[in-house]
């Protein structure tokens, strides 16, 4: 190989060599195969669950909602259990615990893929506040960014909206107030609030109909350019989706994920997943395909945010199609408005290399905690299940040991590909009529009545039905990443270096220059190294 590539996933990595290397099982205790909270006991770096008050709000927040009596939807009886995709989904079988998480986490994502009648109920609120806004102000127009526009929601996520108009005023405070009460007066809108003093004005409120959160800002296009942009990341980048939902229903689980509150927004984590995948020495190196090796990929995902980012002085970039981790000393505005070398997260945002896209996300410290805690859980667990006999583990979950989903039973159906997502549409025929345009023009105004009747491609993503048992064959790739990498053994850790770990990832990554027995005996031993 390849010396390009070798040097290149080792240049992703100098940035980190100034930190200490932490020791991941330093806190690792066993915890019962039964204990279902998913607490463990002794490990203060873990955020527990919230208590059973955030299951109400669970239900007033989502989609949990919406197979109720307003679409006419038959209401299913509430599931007992706090993962419930593993009802009818036992992988208990698998000979590879990674395999098994990796199923896991594929259970994950079709149960809470949207059904037809949620794709169809969401389409037709934008169809109704699209065509209010029309009403109220006909030289104006209401699109969907954030993850509506991405098909990165959960069943709770809000839709996120931009009304842009020719005459470009609508940001004003009394344009705000006259929006919020023509939808109030309209029963369009419940819940209402105006936001007028904030950096982006918005308004807030519930549409009535579906029960959806919407928040509408005003006269920007940045979320809709992002929105085209992280589809592409979607579609270049096998595993992207799966871990952002994950991490979103981690943080959401620990009431993490708000920013308001110091949480990580949506927008961070997909920067966060993109630039973890994209970075990802195995992955760089043609080693591991990440879609058949989600379970490792979220552990290590979990060890390196949790662990061993160097929040004080490393920045994330994924600008340009080309993420990458940079000193923050290195990010001029970032030192300019005195963001580097503090203990917070720095993100560039790809739309405008002068935002932090996490300044908001204060709560670092917790956040941290409950990845390094999401990494002490899943590793104990894959261990604790690893040893234990298959009937021992039926019916047992590990992403459960750190995530849950309350609510009304779903099924496990993805109907993205069944029913077209008019968010998605729409945004795909804005970026047509933009790219016609001459771009000289600042803050052009693109008219939404110029449909030109395109129709969604719907492309069906094959790898999702594809069996996890037959690994595809490896495109390249002759020796391990360690010998590429030129780590000499587990004993010489020093600086954070991923590829230099006695750690799961070693043995769980799917490695197919590794026999089975091999596998199974690294297992073992490291039971025998965790018990001295
Ligand atoms: N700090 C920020 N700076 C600039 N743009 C932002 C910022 N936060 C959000 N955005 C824009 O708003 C969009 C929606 O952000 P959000 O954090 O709500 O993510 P999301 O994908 O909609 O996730 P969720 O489903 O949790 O709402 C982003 O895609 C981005 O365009
Ligand atoms: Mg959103």
């Amino acid at each position: 190989m390849r010396k390009s590539s070798l040097s290149k996933a080792q240049r992703n990595f100098q940035v980190f060599n100034r930190n200490d290397h932490v020791n991941q099982y330093e806190n690792l205790e066993e915890s019962s195969i039964e204990d279902k909270s998913g607490s463990l006991d002794g490990n203060d770096d873990f955020i527990a669950f919230d208590n059973s008050s955030s299951e109400d709000e669970d239900d007033k927040e989502g989609q949990e909602t919406v197979l109720g009596s307003d679409v006419g939807e038959e209401v299913l009886p509430t599931v007992n259990t706090d993962y419930p995709w593993i009802l009818n989904h036992d992988h208990s079988k698998q000979r590879e615990i990674a395999d098994w998480l990796t199923l896991e986490i594929r259970d994950f994502v079709a149960y809470i893929s949207p059904s037809r009648q949620e794709i169809e109920l969401r389409n037709k609120t934008i169809r109704t506040l699209r065509h209010a806004v029309g009403k109220l102000w006909p030289g104006a127009d209401l699109q969907v960014f954030g993850s509506y526009a991405t098909d990165l929601y959960l069943p709770g996520s809000d839709i996120d909206c931009v009304v842009n108009s020719k005459t470009g005023d609508k940001e004003s405070r009394p344009s705000l107030y006259e929006l919020a009460h023509f939808l109030k007066s309209r029963k369009l809108a419940t819940q209402v609030e105006v936001i007028a003093k904030a950096r982006v004005p918005i308004i807030k409120f519930v549409e009535p109909n579906s029960q959806i959160h919407v928040d509408v800002s005003f006269e920007r296009t940045n979320g809709l350019e992002a929105a085209k942009l992280i589809r592409s990341w979607l579609e270049q980048t096998p595993g992207l989706r799966e871990l952002v939902l994950i991490v979103k229903q981690f943080l959401h689980a620990r009431r993490l994920n708000n920013v308001h509150t110091g949480g990580l927004g949506g927008f961070s984590i997909i920067c966060l997943v993109y630039a973890f995948l994209n970075l990802h020495p195995r992955i760089v190196t043609g080693e591991i395909d990440a879609r058949y090796n989600l379970g490792v990929l979220l552990i290590d995902f979990f060890e390196l945010y949790g662990k061993n980012f160097g929040y004080d002085d490393v920045a994330v970039v994924v600008a340009d199609q080309r993420p990458c981790y940079i000193r923050k000393s290195d990010w001029s505005d970032l030192r300019l408005s005195g963001g580097s070398g503090t203990f917070n997260l720095a993100i560039q945002d790809p739309g405008d290399p002068s935002n932090n896209i996490s300044r908001s996300s204060f709560n670092l410290r917790d956040i941290k905690k409950a990845f390094a805690g999401g990494f002490d859980l899943l590793t104990n667990r894959c261990f604790e299940l690893d040893t234990a006999t298959f009937k021992d583990r039926v019916g047992k979950s590990i992403l459960g040991n750190v995530i849950k989903y309350r609510g009304t039973l779903r099924d496990f159906n993805d109907d993205r590909y069944l029913v077209a997502n008019s968010a998605i549409i729409e945004n795909e025929k804005y970026h047509k009529r933009r790219s016609r345009i001459v771009h000289d023009q600042e803050d052009v105004f693109i008219d939404p009545s110029e449909s030109d009747g395109e129709t969604l491609k719907e492309e069906q993503d094959s790898y999702l039905i594809q069996e996890i048992e037959q690994p595809p064959k490896k495109r390249r790739q002759t020796k391990s990443v360690n010998e590429l990498m030129g780590v000499p053994n587990e004993d010489e850790e020093d600086d954070y270096n991923p590829l230099n770990r006695e750690t799961t990832e070693s043995s769980t990554l799917k490695n197919a220059t590794v026999d089975a027995q091999t596998r199974r005996d690294y297992w073992l031993n490291k039971g025998n190294s965790m018990s001295n």
